[in-house]
């Protein structure tokens, strides 16, 4: 496994890791981001651009907002959004893949662009800040639901359909709340390819398995599986299930709410064929 280049420098404190720095790389699990915004309010370089890798929504008392539009407002900047199938173990590998960059302005787009490409991380820019963070987030929901098909062991025609069932929720509910997403977006590497990529080789996907062959939590699970890391399927899962159940779309969604029942009220794992197949 590669290490960390020579030029990267941990700065454990955000505020003095942000000083003076005019390009900002958000990418911390989804659920730390409101706290590390609160701490870098009022300290960042009045033009600094900012652009997040975050795969999650934010969660507040009237519902769940895209994590781009709470470091807008909190640190009023312009934000892209980065998202693709990209497993950063195989990305330290230096393996080929694809990442797509959502931006409002295309000079920023561009500026992204070339920051990230190598010739190993081809970078597509497409103008579509939402789509290509919240297709990030939502896969996670699809992949957590992969895994328990892997853990049944019910085989790849039924992951198979549970990956395109996902794919067609995640699209629908983006376009029910979300106005101007592409269509294009979902064939993007952010879109499909994130999805294959998660419910194969994701975190999500392997903790799922686990907790239908182990029974163990999701919470045990993390941390006996993820040495630190942190999941976030299944907190995204029950975000959106709330706005689900509050507007009464559950049987609109039936793989989103299936998975947030099994995951959440104990409901039988097998009724993820059953209830939606
Ligand atoms: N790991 C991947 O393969 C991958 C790939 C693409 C996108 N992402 C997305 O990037 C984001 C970060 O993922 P990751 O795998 O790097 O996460 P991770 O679980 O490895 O955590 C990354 C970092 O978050 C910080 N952190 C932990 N606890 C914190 C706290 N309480 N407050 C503030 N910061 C804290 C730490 O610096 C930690 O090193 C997620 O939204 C994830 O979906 C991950
Ligand atoms: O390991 P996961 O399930 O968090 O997925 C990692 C990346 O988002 C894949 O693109």
């Amino acid at each position: 496994m590669k290490i960390i280049p020579e030029n990267v420098v941990a700065v454990p404190d955000v505020v003095e890791a942000a000083k003076g720095a005019t390009i900002l790389v958000i990418v911390i699990p989804h659920q730390f981001v409101n706290g590390v915004c609160d701490k870098l309010k009022g300290n960042v370089h009045p033009k600094v651009k900012a652009i997040s890798l975050v795969k999650g929504f934010y969660t507040t008392e009237s519902g769940i907002r895209p994590i781009s539009h709470l470091i807008k407002e909190a640190l009023k900047i312009s934000v892209c959004t980065l998202s693709g199938a990209n497993l950063a173990n195989e990305i330290a590998q230096e393996k080929f893949s694809e990442t797509t960059i959502g931006y409002k302005n295309r000079h920023e787009g561009k500026l992204f662009k070339r920051l990230f490409e190598t010739k190993y991380f081809k970078v597509n820019i497409v103008d579509d800040v939402l789509g290509v963070e919240l297709c990030g987030a939502l896969k996670n929901v699809i992949a957590i639901g992969a895994g328990m098909i892997d853990g049944l062991k019910l085989g790849e025609n039924t992951k198979a359909a549970i990956i395109r069932i996902g794919l067609l929720e995640m699209k629908k509910y983006i376009k029910m709340f979300y106005k101007g997403i592409k269509d294009e977006t979902f064939f993007e590497s952010c879109g499909i390819a994130d999805v294959i990529t998660t419910c194969y080789g994701g975190r999500n996907r392997k903790a799922a398995e686990a907790f239908i062959v182990t029974g163990k939590s999701f919470e045990q699970l993390e941390k006996e599986l993820l040495n630190g890391q942190k999941l976030q399927g299944t907190l995204t899962a029950k975000e959106i299930y709330l706005v689900l159940h509050r507007k009464g779309l559950e049987k609109e969604f039936p793989l989103f709410t299936t998975v947030y029942r099994i995951v959440f009220e104990g409901l039988d794992p097998h009724k993820i064929v059953e209830d939606i197949v």
